[in-house]
């Protein structure tokens, strides 16, 4: 009886668990895009820790919602620390890459002065070509929108996302959406959560969540 007792206790009180993994160049903004989540959907809503310093190993936290457990991985964006992020791949539900949208030059292939466009693409291709993230909603977000100097989402969508999408290194079906944010003011955060929330419980057949 109480075995019975405790069982119908935790299936009534447990909820489901998500994983989203940040990924994205050094300096895109996954730290600052993290600590604001984390402030935004706290209880208290504290300041969020925005003085960030580039990550070298793991940032993890996990948020409260009503419908479930948010577990967030924020990890490095060097180089040289790019290689872990495939450890990650096979257990998380959803994938947000962010990109710094002041650091790619014009923001069309074409023309692209500055590299980082062109190496954006790459690591996003390399991201989507592994089969470990198929069907894995991806959430492309248009970091530092707060910035005169930025190029616009309308831009990111047409120079670099529709490329990688139209390549055939990202053949997969997959949900995915890219949205304007400023990880630094907030502004935009919380309808990027809401997109994770709805597609990765939509998503749940193909990766189930974890009890909690
Ligand atoms: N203006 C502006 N600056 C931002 C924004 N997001 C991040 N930054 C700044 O960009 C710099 C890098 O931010 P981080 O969040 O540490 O970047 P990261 O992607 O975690 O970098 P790594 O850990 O090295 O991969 C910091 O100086 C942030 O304050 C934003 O939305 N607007
Ligand atoms: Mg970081």
């Amino acid at each position: 009886m109480y075995h019975l007792a405790k069982g119908l206790y935790r299936l009534a009180t447990s909820k489901e668990e998500y994983s989203v993994i940040l990924l994205g160049l050094d300096n895109a903004g996954k730290t600052t895009f993290h600590e604001q989540v984390k402030a935004l959907f706290h209880p208290d809503r504290p300041e969020p820790k925005l003085k960030t310093v580039p990550t070298v190993g793991q940032n993890v936290s996990t948020i409260t919602l009503p419908d479930m457990y948010l577990k967030l991985w924020d990890v490095g964006g060097q180089l040289s620390l790019r290689k872990l992020w495939q450890s990650y791949y096979a257990s998380c539900h959803a994938i947000v890459f962010i990109i710094d949208s002041t650091d790619i030059g014009d923001g069309n292939l074409e023309h692209d002065s500055s590299g980082r466009l062109d190496e954006c693409r790459l690591v996003l291709e390399d991201v989507l070509q592994n089969s470990e993230t198929e069907g894995v909603p991806l959430l492309i977000l248009a970091n530092k929108q707060d910035r005169e100097d930025c190029v616009e989402v309308v831009r990111i969508k047409e120079g670099l996302v529709k490329r990688v999408f139209e390549g055939d290194k990202a053949s997969s079906i997959r949900d995915s959406r890219v949205l304007p944010v400023s990880a630094l003011t907030g502004t935009g955060v919380t309808e990027a959560v809401d997109w994770l929330r709805s597609r990765m419980k939509w998503n749940k057949e193909s990766r189930p969540p974890v009890m909690r």
